[in-house]
């Protein structure tokens, strides 16, 4: 096709033309062709603009700017169009829950992180990909369940905040960078977090999530409390989650943990979207020198053991602790850093994974009386 015909393609021609390109994009978000997923909503070709929107059922923006990168180029040639003004809706789906619970009000899907174990970055990786996921462009909220150290509040710099109550029975949830945040740490202070017992942590954890008044959100993450005690087997039965994502270093001691964790959610029948391998090599902050000091290869062989996913490998980088440590988590504190693009790419990942791994609840609104 060359560029004097552009004004005679006909609606349908230019559209096959349009999807005969957009169906060769292949990407790790994409486990079928955007031509399957209908993602394709309009097409046009005006005053040699060609127009193309995308809506997408999970958020998409990292993948749609390799989409330009990689088809612009052949959409011009072969459509005769100067230019491309390209445009990316999310219409973000909401996924059936574990035993068909009913949902949080306003909370379209619910992701609990976890880990086998305490201290390697469970509530670092959960902070940042929900930043990560709101950067994509979804709306996003975190709550914060871990009991034993409610990190998240410091992580985002809301620590001396307290939640309000309009009608003394809901909370408001504390806003930080774009994110809804409620935590166990707003609620009691270090020195009797550790006293919970079992029954009664689980009661006021499912308190926090039902009685917060979330806005509208398309992802809630839950930083779970680490381990896979009774606690955590009671949040992850009674808690109406989606998927969830299991955080480990590459240490023995820590892989054999999370492995513990995908037998948990296996038990009580949570999807399991993946595993992040957490520190998985040290950046030297002078030299850029990359060490592998807590060992490799262990998470890729736990995912292949218990047929699941390595999400990302994220680097042990100092930068990422005092970020987190001054409450301004790298991915808004350096937006258009490697360490940013590695959060977005996980929350890609993640966004996909829920997706595909589950199934649409067509037009779910989760409703609760309040
Ligand atoms: N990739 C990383 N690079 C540098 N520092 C990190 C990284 N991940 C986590 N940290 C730091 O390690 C410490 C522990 O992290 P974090 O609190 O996220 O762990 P956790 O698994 O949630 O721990 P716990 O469950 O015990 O609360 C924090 O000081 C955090 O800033």
């Amino acid at each position: 096709m060359n560029s004097q015909s552009h004004s005679q393609h006909t609606p349908e021609a230019l559209r096959a033309m349009v999807v005969g390109v957009l169906t060769t994009f292949e990407h790790p978000t994409l486990k079928h062709n955007l031509t399957t997923l209908k993602a394709l909503r309009h097409v046009a070709l005006m005053n040699g603009k060609l127009h193309i929107e995308l809506v997408m059922p999970f958020v998409w923006t990292s993948a749609f700017e390799d989409l330009k990168e990689q088809t612009s180029a052949d959409l011009l040639r072969m459509t005769g169009a100067q230019a491309i003004d390209w445009r990316l809706n999310h219409d973000i789906a909401t996924m059936k829950r574990v035993k068909n619970t009913p949902g949080v009000n306003g909370v379209k899907n619910i992701i609990a992180v976890s880990s086998g174990k305490g201290g390697v970055g469970k509530s670092s990786t959960a902070v940042n990909m929900a930043l990560a996921l709101a950067a994509e462009g979804a709306k996003v909220g975190i709550l914060d369940a871990d009991i034993y150290g409610p990190s998240v509040p410091n992580m985002l710099g809301t620590e001396d905040q307290r939640p309000s109550s309009p009608d003394g029975t809901h909370m408001a949830p504390i806003m930080a960078h774009g994110l809804a945040t409620n935590s166990i740490g707003y609620l009691v202070t270090d020195d009797n977090a550790m006293v919970w017992r079992g029954p009664m942590a689980s009661k006021a954890l499912m308190q926090l999530l039902n009685e917060t008044l979330w806005p509208e959100l398309d992802y809630l993450v839950l930083d779970m409390p680490p381990g896979t005690g009774d606690i955590q087997l009671t949040l992850a039965q009674n808690i109406p989650v989606t998927g969830a994502v299991v955080v480990t270093t590459p240490q023995d001691i820590a892989l054999i943990d999370a492995r513990k964790g995908l037998v948990m959610f296996e038990k009580v029948d949570v999807p399991v979207l993946g595993v992040v391998e957490n520190m998985s090599m040290h950046i030297c902050s002078n030299c850029g020198h990359h060490e592998a000091i807590f060992g490799s290869g262990g998470a890729q062989a736990l995912v292949e053991k218990y047929h699941t996913r390595l999400l990302s490998q994220l680097p042990l980088h100092i930068t990422l602790r005092q970020d987190l440590d001054e409450g301004e988590p790298t991915v808004v504190r350096r937006p258009d850093s490697e360490f940013t693009a590695l959060y977005r790419q996980l929350a890609g990942v993640v966004a996909a994974q829920l997706y595909w791994q589950g199934e649409v609840i067509p037009g779910d609104i989760a409703f609760r009386a309040v």
